[in-house]
């Protein structure tokens, strides 16, 4: 697929590279970022299936997932932390945050959480030098996982990670270990588990309560305090990375509007360095950590410039929302880059620009 820019200024073709894989190893070299045939066990990417270190602790992982995520479970989390304050942290700690966790959903990756962060968005910069809104989606769109750290309530990982799909209406068989659903309540309950269920055809997904997870948070946080400017797609990845049930298996389209549509083309662009940056290959971090914070300056100028004072974004956290008691643990973090980036992409020649500027087409 190629997508072409009518970007005046810049012109841009944004050319999604497919080279032969031959190593197994994040490549960045000259070539641009080279997918590797294999996950760093050997394996193909995403295979639930083949027996391997860690088969069964991520079947038991959807196990919990699918029984536990209903209608009124994601209701009730969405509604307690989209309430949004309390913490403040800068995103380069929330990054270092996440240093301390491993994704127990993911059969492809047992790394540290930053290192996936990095590959995903040194991945992208590699094919997309001077896309750097998609840098800094690629640096930030996980950092929704901060709800595993017991200042954002210590949810339990079946609550944070893994896929994501809808509630509300009947679970597509696409779902990994589908079957699991049914030990779900809604699978049951002639309310949800239609084609459409609570849903109408066509209605957006901005509409449709996704399974609680990094994902939903992450955007709460983006869009909702922080009134954000950041482009559609960059929200839309963020908001529907995990969602591989339609962004890779092509289920619940029938839910999609307009815009979902034209989003979805940059979702599936940033889902291969989502997915195939997963290495052992380590990024080295203090190499790295210069552009990012040097990103991070240059927004934080601009809102300095722009509003004269630096804004935060605030996460509201819960300790242990998974029952009717909902106890709220309060910790401040500052979260100053979506802010500053929300400035940087709202000043039209910035060239952290909206991705909403370029019209997408396949040739
Ligand atoms: O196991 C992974 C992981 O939790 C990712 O963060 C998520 O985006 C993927 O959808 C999932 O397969
Ligand atoms: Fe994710
Ligand atoms: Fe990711």
């Amino acid at each position: 697929m190629t997508i072409l820019t009518d970007q005046p200024h810049h012109g841009v073709e944004l050319e999604e590279k497919k080279t032969p894989a031959d190593e197994n190893e994040l490549m960045v070299d000259a070539r641009g970022f080279v997918v590797p045939d294999n996950n760093a066990f050997g394996h193909t990417f995403r295979d639930y299936d083949v027996e391997s270190t860690r088969q069964k602790s991520v079947e038991e992982f959807y196990r919990i997932n699918h029984i536990n995520q209903t209608y009124d479970f994601v209701k009730r989390m969405r509604e307690e932390y989209g309430k949004l304050t309390r913490v403040e942290m800068s995103i380069w700690e929330s990054c270092e945050l996440l240093n301390e966790f491993v994704d127990e959903s993911d059969p492809d990756l047992d790394e540290p959480q930053i290192e996936h962060l990095l590959q995903t968005a040194e991945a992208i910069r590699k094919d997309y030098p001077n896309e750097d809104w998609l840098h800094l989606t690629g640096l930030i769109h996980d950092l929704g996982k901060v709800l595993l750290h017991p200042s954002f309530g210590q949810l339990p990982q079946w609550a944070v990670v893994g896929d994501i799909y809808p509630v509300g209406c009947a679970f597509d068989e696409s779902i990994v270990h589908h079957k699991y659903f049914k030990e779900n309540p809604d699978y049951n309950n002639p309310a949800y588990n239609t084609k459409l269920g609570v849903y109408t055809e066509g209605c957006g997904l901005n509409n449709v309560l996704m399974s609680w997870g990094h994902d939903d948070y992450l955007y709460l946080v983006v869009a909702k305090e922080n009134k954000t400017t950041l482009p559609s797609a960059g929200l839309f990845i963020i908001r529907y990375h995990s969602f591989y049930a339609l962004h890779n298996a092509g289920a619940y389209k029938y839910l999609m509007n307009e815009e979902d549509i034209e989003n979805l083309k940059w979702l599936k662009i940033f889902n291969k360095y989502d997915l195939y940056s997963k290495s052992k290959v380590r990024i080295d971090v203090e190499k790295v950590k210069p552009y990012y914070l040097s990103l991070i300056e240059k927004v934080k100028r601009r809102l300095n410039f722009e509003f004269g004072v630096l804004q935060v974004t605030r996460f509201w956290t819960t300790k242990e929302a998974l029952n009717t008691k909902v106890s709220i643990k309060e910790v401040m973090i500052r979260f100053v880059l979506i802010r500053s980036l929300n400035a940087a992409l709202a000043d039209k020649d910035s060239h952290l620009r909206s991705a909403k500027c370029f019209k997408a087409k396949k040739v």
